[in-house]
C-alpha cells in the first residue's frame, strides 16, 4: 500500500484522510503517526491555501517527501467570516474546540435563524520536491445551531447542520460527514493524482 505524509497535527482530520483515502488503497500516515519530533509550522499566512502551502511545503522541504496539508475552517457569514483561518485557536492558546464553540455561540446571541448561513472551507496542498505545488478546495454550506449536539466529528460540528440536513455534522455517523464534508469535496479533485500513486 503506498503511503502518503499528511501534515496535520490535529487527531479529526488525520482519522478522516485514514478513513477516506482507504479507498484509493492509500495508507494516510499524519504526523502524529511519525516518531521523530517535527516542530510546528507557523500559520503565518493570510488565506487558508498560503497556510496550507506553509505546512505541506515546510515538512515536505524537512522529510524530502511529497506531502499533503489541509488548513480549513468554518466561515460565517453573519460575522464578517470569522473564524475563519483562526478557526483552531478562535478562543485563544491552546487549542480548545469547546470554547471555540461557546465562543461562536455567544457571537451569534442575537443572530435569528435566516441569517446564520455558514459553511466549511478546505484546502488541500501537495507539495512534491522539485514540482510546483498543487491546490485544491472544497466547501460544505450549512447554518449554525444554537446548541451543541452529537459526539461524533471534531471542532464545530456539534453546531454546524449541513444544508439539507436536520442533524448537526457531529450526529452523523463518520461514514455520512466523509460523504459531504468539505474534506471530501478537495479530496475528490485530487483524485487523478491519488489514483496515479496507488
Ligand atoms: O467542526 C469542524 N469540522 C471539520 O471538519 C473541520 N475542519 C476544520 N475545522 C476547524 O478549523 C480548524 C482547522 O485549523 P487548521 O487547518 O489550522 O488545523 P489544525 O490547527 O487543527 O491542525 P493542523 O492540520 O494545522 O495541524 C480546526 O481546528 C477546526 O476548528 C473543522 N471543524
Ligand atoms: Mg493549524
Amino acid at each position: 500500500m503506498k503511503k502518503i505524509i499528511i501534515a496535520t497535527k490535529n487527531r479529526g482530520k488525520a482519522k478522516e484522510f485514514e478513513t477516506m483515502f482507504t479507498k484509493y488503497n492509500i495508507q494516510a500516515v499524519s504526523l502524529l503517526d511519525l516518531d521523530n519530533d517535527i516542530p510546528d509550522v507557523e500559520e503565518t499566512g493570510s488565506t487558508f491555501k498560503e497556510n496550507a502551502a506553509l505546512k505541506a511545503e515546510e515538512i515536505s522541504r524537512l522529510l524530502e517527501t511529497p506531502v499533503l496539508a489541509d488548513d480549513s475552517g468554518l466561515v460565517i457569514d453573519a460575522l464578517n467570516g470569522r473564524p475563519g483561518i483562526y478557526s483552531a485557536r478562535y478562543a485563544g492558546e491552546p487549542k480548545d474546540d469547546k470554547a471555540n464553540v461557546e465562543k461562536v455561540l455567544a457571537e451569534l446571541k442575537e443572530v435569528p435563524e435566516e441569517n446564520r448561513s455558514a459553511r466549511f472551507v478546505c484546502v488541500l496542498a501537495v507539495a512534491i520536491p522539485g514540482e510546483k505545488t498543487l491546490f485544491r478546495t472544497g466547501y460544505c454550506e450549512g447554518k449554525i445551531q444554537r446548541q451543541p449536539r452529537g459526539e461524533n466529528g471534531f471542532g464545530y460540528d456539534p453546531i454546524f447542520v449541513p444544508k439539507d440536513y436536520d442533524r448537526t455534522m457531529a450526529e452523523l455517523a463518520p461514514q455520512e460527514k466523509n460523504n459531504i464534508s468539505h474534506r471530501k469535496n478537495a479530496i475528490v479533485q485530487l483524485e487523478d493524482w491519488l489514483k496515479s500513486l496507488s
